[in-house]
């Protein structure tokens, strides 16, 4: 197992879970209290010109705490190295959970998930971030199959707030809006409802509603927005699709019309809602687990805390028993910590 200096103490990097272009994902075990995290690990040669991207996604997962968000512990920077500490999803990408057997998923499933992705999505848009790359890789669940979405290195907060264009080309094609394919100015908002619109169809369908293997091919059915509809489909999810996979975005459904849709709605007493949770809140009895092994007063620990940067590894620990605990856990830490 490769040694990283920068850990040492305070993470044992156990197996790889994942790796994408410039990063590898590690399971790890946050010593002090003994919970798994995912550690996203990135070099800084080989992000080359893309290491603005990791202090955009630090900064944006920052400030986003919302219970279908992946949550950021802790950050390392080493001369050569990155360390992103990141909520460890053990349930893997959402769209593994649905399997090979049944390759889709039921109405009622579909909307379980959706209503949380929509509801992750309305907390973004509301603080004036788009994803901008919400595809089935980014979507995880966590142990009690809460799903949480990840990676937020293309997310964008346009200077003059989400209704200010964007132009920058990115995400993947296959769930990438026509706007964005064709390269003309766009709203984060609309592309990630354009997104959304695939996420959906994929989890009703159990296949993608624009693929192909040549890239042309795929971006002509893409600006022709021609796509299957199954026999399955309810004529309710076919309405909600199509008001999704709008080729002009000024006709597509906007966030607040989709946290109201008849679709979503069914079944449910209320429409999707977020709560606007920007700082965490102050816990006593992590408070007082803390200084019971660390010897600080819980007023000093608390301050420090609201003081730090919130990517430290008091921080991790704080945040890490407050996770036990809202889980019904007790809240235990090693003495070497
Ligand atoms: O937990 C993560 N990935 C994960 C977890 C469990 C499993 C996988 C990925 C994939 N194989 C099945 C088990 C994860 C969490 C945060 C993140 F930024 C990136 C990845």
């Amino acid at each position: 197992m490769v040694r990283y200096i920068a850990l040492k103490g305070l993470y044992d990097l156990e197996k790889t879970i994942g790796s994408g272009g410039f990063a590898k994902v590690k399971l790890a075990t946050h010593i002090a209290t003994g919970e798994k995290v995912a550690i996203k690990i990135m070099d800084k040669i080989s992000l080359g010109d893309d290491l603005p991207r990791v202090k955009l996604e630090v900064q944006a997962l920052k400030t986003l705490l919302h219970q279908h968000i992946c949550r950021l512990y802790q950050v390392i920077e080493t001369d050569s190295h990155y360390f992103m500490v990141i909520e460890y999803c053990s349930g893997g990408e959402l769209f593994d959970h649905i399997g090979i057997e049944k390759n889709r998923l039921s109405e009622t499933e579909s909307r379980k998930f959706f209503r949380q992705i929509v509801s992750a999505v309305a907390y973004l848009h509301s603080l004036g971030y788009a994803h901008r790359d919400l595809k089935p890789e980014n979507v995880l669940l966590d142990r009690e199959e809460n799903l949480k979405l990840i990676d937020f290195g293309l997310c964008a907060k346009p200077k003059n707030g989400i209704d200010s264009h964007l132009q920058t080309s990115c995400g993947s094609p296959t769930y990438a809006a026509p706007e964005l394919i064709l390269g003309k100015k766009y709203l984060g908002s609309e592309v990630d409802i354009w997104s959304m619109g695939v996420l959906l169809y994929a989890l009703l369908c159990g296949f993608l509603p624009f693929d192909d293997n040549s890239i042309e091919n795929l971006y002509r059915k893409i600006l022709s927005g021609k796509y299957d509809e199954p026999s399955w489909l309810s004529s309710s999810s076919k309405r909600l699709i199509r008001a999704m996979l709008q080729i002009d975005p000024k006709k597509r459904i906007t966030i607040q019309e989709l946290c109201n849709h008849p679709w979503i709605t069914a079944g449910f007493l209320n429409p999707v809602s977020f709560v606007h949770k920007t700082n965490f809140e102050k816990d006593d009895d992590v408070l007082s687990t803390m200084s019971a092994i660390c010897g600080e007063h819980a007023s000093d620990i608390w301050r420090k805390l609201v003081k730090s940067d919130r990517t430290d590894y008091r921080t991790a620990t704080y945040l890490l028993l407050l996770d036990r605990k809202l889980r019904g856990l007790s809240l235990r830490i090693s003495p070497s910590a």
